[in-house]
């Protein structure tokens, strides 16, 4: 356990409340954007992350290391085991609650290298809820939930509505994605 972890959450919080109509156990979450570098089967060199939802509460995201995300010989480059991170503690927190949420800050302990053609198995889960504050964590094991630990992460993410990607992003794609979150019950 890391010693920032100690301090976490960092503020008071309120422990989750899973949404009623959040996906069970057992289901297999789909891509939350086509072209989301994380999870979307349209980027050609994405990462290609799947999450499927497991009992309390938590989400298990496998991330399959290829030699395309190499950051030395043989071994997975730190930068992409964050951003499966960021994509893993995202979508536990986006379907757990079925709220839009962005990350606002994201912390990795990288405890052990992650090998090429090994898979990463981050089981996640959410540690509390502060007002639009909601603070996730997960541990990334090397080709089972139970293997060799790699990575442990924390990150803070803050509620947006609709409007924060019709202001930052590209409103034609915002709008695509609102009809397909209408039919998941998500507030988007
Ligand atoms: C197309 C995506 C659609 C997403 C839909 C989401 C869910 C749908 C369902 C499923 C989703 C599945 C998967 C989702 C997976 C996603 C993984 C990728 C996620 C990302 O990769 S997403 C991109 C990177 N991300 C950004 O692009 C954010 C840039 N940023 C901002 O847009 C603003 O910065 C914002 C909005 C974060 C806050 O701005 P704001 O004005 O709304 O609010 P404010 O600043 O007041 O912060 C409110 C309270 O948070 C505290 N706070 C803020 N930042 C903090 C920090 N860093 N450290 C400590 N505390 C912090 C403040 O101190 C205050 O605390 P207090 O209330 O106590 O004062």
């Amino acid at each position: 356990m890391s010693t920032t972890a100690q301090n976490w959450p960092p503020v008071e919080v309120e422990p989750p409340k899973p949404h009623p109509d959040a996906p069970s156990p057992g289901t297999a979450l789909e891509q939350h954007f086509h072209h989301c570098f994380g999870c979307g089967d349209e980027v050609e060199s994405g990462l290609r992350l799947r999450s499927t939802v497991a009992d309390d509460n938590v989400v298990v995201t496998t991330f399959a290391v290829t030699k395309a995300h190499q950051g030395s010989p043989g071994i997975a480059h730190g930068g992409l085991l964050s951003c499966a991170l960021d994509e893993a503690l995202g979508a536990t927190a986006g379907r757990l609650l079925q709220i839009p949420v962005v990350t606002a800050r994201l912390e990795t302990d990288f405890r052990h290298p992650v090998p090429v053609d090994s898979t990463l198995y981050i089981v996640s889960r959410i540690d509390g809820v502060a007002g639009r504050k909601v603070y996730v964590s997960g541990e990334g094991r090397i080709d089972a939930t139970d293997g060799q630990l790699a990575i442990e992460g924390r990150g803070l993410f803050i509620t947006v509505g609709v409007e924060h990607f019709l202001k930052h992003g590209d409103a034609e794609q915002v709008q695509r994605l609102r009809e397909r979150y209408a039919s998941w019950n998500i507030n988007f």
